[in-house]
């Protein structure tokens, strides 16, 4: 069987270009400037190149950017009342706290006190308590892209046996629901599941997000499945860099899955693509345009 690779890249430059025309049509029409803040707090190199994307995508789809740093000893009240500030300006619609955070810092309470209707990383209770009955909600960025990608490539998904393999709040469990909304019969995995393969092995989709590298093998997967691979490892290389790898064993799965997203170019574009979709919904919901 061939194994096709699932273009995340491509799909979220089309778009990232869809919501860059749909933003010149609100300024034009509305006088809307959908605005996004995204606070960094630290030196990880990771979140570094993430938060500079974030900003470059942002002003790119003709949105205005608020980008906040701030020293990686930051006291988690000014976080909060950094959040507070941003709550209350009306040029800010969209407010994203990178994660991870420094030690001292308490995520959850950080996410607690962002304003839900501009929580457009999908994180807030509010948004997944919304999510989970099934009413609008901000949805997380990652798994509104696995969903994306699956729907451009699969059409209609209801019916089809989905496993998560991680119940991550920002990752896991998200997709989970929105699955479950497709009409998915859905089963969430993860570490202390019994026979993680042969479980694995039901799904005609298969999310792999662990965190763990190319813990996923061939042999987990259906034959003819679609494999979303949210992984995102950096592992060493025998020249002493590093390469990045995904949750599944990638080569293992050719010949195996029908469809599979390759990391890096398949799920990760879509999370910043969706943070602007995010941004966007978020500005007119505010405006009372959605
Ligand atoms: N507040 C949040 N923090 C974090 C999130 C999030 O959604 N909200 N997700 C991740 C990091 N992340 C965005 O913040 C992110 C991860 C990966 C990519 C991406 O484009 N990946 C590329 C490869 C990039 C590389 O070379 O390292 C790919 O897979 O092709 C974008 C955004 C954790 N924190």
């Amino acid at each position: 069987m061939e194994t096709k690779p699932i273009d995340g890249k491509a799909f979220a430059a089309g778009l990232r270009a869809r919501i860059a025309e749909e933003v010149a049509g609100l300024k034009a029409s509305a006088g809307l400037t959908p605005g996004l803040a995204v606070v960094l707090v630290g030196e990880d190199p990771a979140s570094q190149v993430y938060v500079r994307n974030k900003a470059a995508q942002t002003a790119e789809a003709g949105m205005a950017s608020f980008e906040y740093k701030l020293a990686a000893d930051t006291p988690e009240a000014d976080v909060l009342a950094l959040v507070a500030k941003l709550n209350a300006d009306p040029a800010v619609h969209g407010i994203l706290v990178q994660l991870p955070l420094p030690a001292q810092i308490d995520a959850n309470k950080v996410i607690a006190a962002i304003d839900p209707a501009k929580d457009v990383d999908g994180f807030h209770v509010v948004n997944a308590g919304r999510l989970a009955v099934g009413l609008d909600a901000l949805v997380p960025c990652t798994p509104l892209g696995c969903i994306m990608l699956l729907k451009h490539h699969l059409g209609s998904l209801s019916g089809l046996k989905a496993v998560v393999v991680g119940r991550s709040n920002i990752v896991g469990k998200p997709a989970a629901q929105l699955l479950l909304k497709e009409d998915c019969t859905v089963t969430i995995a993860h570490s202390r599941t019994r026979d993680l393969p042969a479980e694995c092995r039901t799904a005609d989709i298969l999310v792999a997000a662990v965190g763990r590298p190319e813990m996923v093998r061939g042999d987990w997967i259906k034959p003819g499945a679609t494999v979303i691979d949210v992984g995102i490892n950096r592992v060493p290389k025998d020249d002493g860099k590093t390469r990045l790898v995904g949750d599944v064993a990638y080569a293992e799965a050719q010949g195996i899955a029908g469809l599979i997203t390759p990391v890096p170019g398949g799920v990760g574009p879509m999370t910043i693509a969706c943070l602007l979709q995010n941004t966007l919904t978020a500005a007119k919901r505010q405006k009372g345009l959605a």
